[in-house]
């Protein structure tokens, strides 16, 4: 008979709690994500999600509360080490070196992480997943349309298969072709192994990729659970 043991969570957050000056932006706010799943982080704006996202990757101090990576304990870590650990946070703003071509874009995010001989494979997988970045490998960056931009900086960011990816708000502002592309790279990524937390105004699409779901309310944890049915606890709890 065979024993079914836990596995550790990839992601262990308790009892967080940030401040902005006097104002509380997190408070008390704690969840696992298992590894190689994908949990959505919802909530109306100003709920706390970004702050969560920032917390997490060492941009904000904790007032209080833990952060385990794999059973690390992370709390108050430097942003770059926890980089260093496999942690990518894409924010909406875009991560992007203007006056480098597209291609030299990618060659840059793979510099110190990829080898030199794998580089050309990682820049073809990169070019399927977005075809619009392939089409205009010679182009500058800076000269892309906005939207385009944003696929190159998550582009960017999945270059190096990360082991944890916080994916903030990336649909904002995306045309709805570009917005099932982000969505589409964030599958792949989970199924290659990478566990995702997803950030979305776009709940729909958020909730049909993940498994679990969490709910901020004023910097609350509001309500947490499965994906699937997560829906039913949204109206209620984006009332102010
Ligand atoms: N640097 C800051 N200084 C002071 N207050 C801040 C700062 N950043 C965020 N806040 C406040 O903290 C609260 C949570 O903000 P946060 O950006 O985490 O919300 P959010 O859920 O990501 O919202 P949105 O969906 O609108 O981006 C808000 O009330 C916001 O005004």
């Amino acid at each position: 008979m065979t024993t079914a043991i836990a596995a550790r969570p990839a992601l262990s957050v308790s009892r967080l709690t940030v401040n902005y000056g006097l104002a509380r932006a997190l408070s008390d706010v704690s969840f696992d994500v298992a590894q190689g799943s994908c949990v959505a982080v919802l909530g109306a704006n100003g709920a706390g999600k970004t702050t969560l996202a920032r917390a997490i990757t060492g941009l904000v101090p904790l007032r209080e509360g833990k952060v385990l990576l794999d059973g690390q304990d992370i709390t108050g870590w430097a942003t770059h080490r926890i980089a260093r650990l496999g942690v990518t946070h894409v924010p909406a703003e875009r991560m992007i070196l203007p006056g480098l071509s597209v291609l030299d874009n990618l060659r840059a995010a793979m510099r110190w992480a990829v080898p030199r001989n794998g580089r050309a494979a990682a820049i073809e997988r990169a070019f399927e997943r977005f075809p619009v970045l392939g089409s205009r490998a010679k182009q500058l960056a800076g000269t892309l349309s906005g939207g385009e931009q944003q696929m190159l900086s998550l582009a960017r960011a999945l270059a190096v298969p990360p082991k944890l990816v916080i994916a903030d708000e990336l649909s904002h502002g995306l045309a709805p072709m570009l917005v099932a592309s982000v969505f589409e790279a964030l599958a792949q990524i989970r199924a290659q192994g990478s566990t995702v937390v997803i950030i979305e105004q776009f709940v729909g699409a958020a909730l049909e990729l993940a498994d679990e779901a969490v709910i901020l309310r004023r910097g609350e944890l509001a309500w947490s659970g499965p994906a699937s049915v997560a829906g039913d606890q949204l109206a209620a709890n984006y009332l102010e």
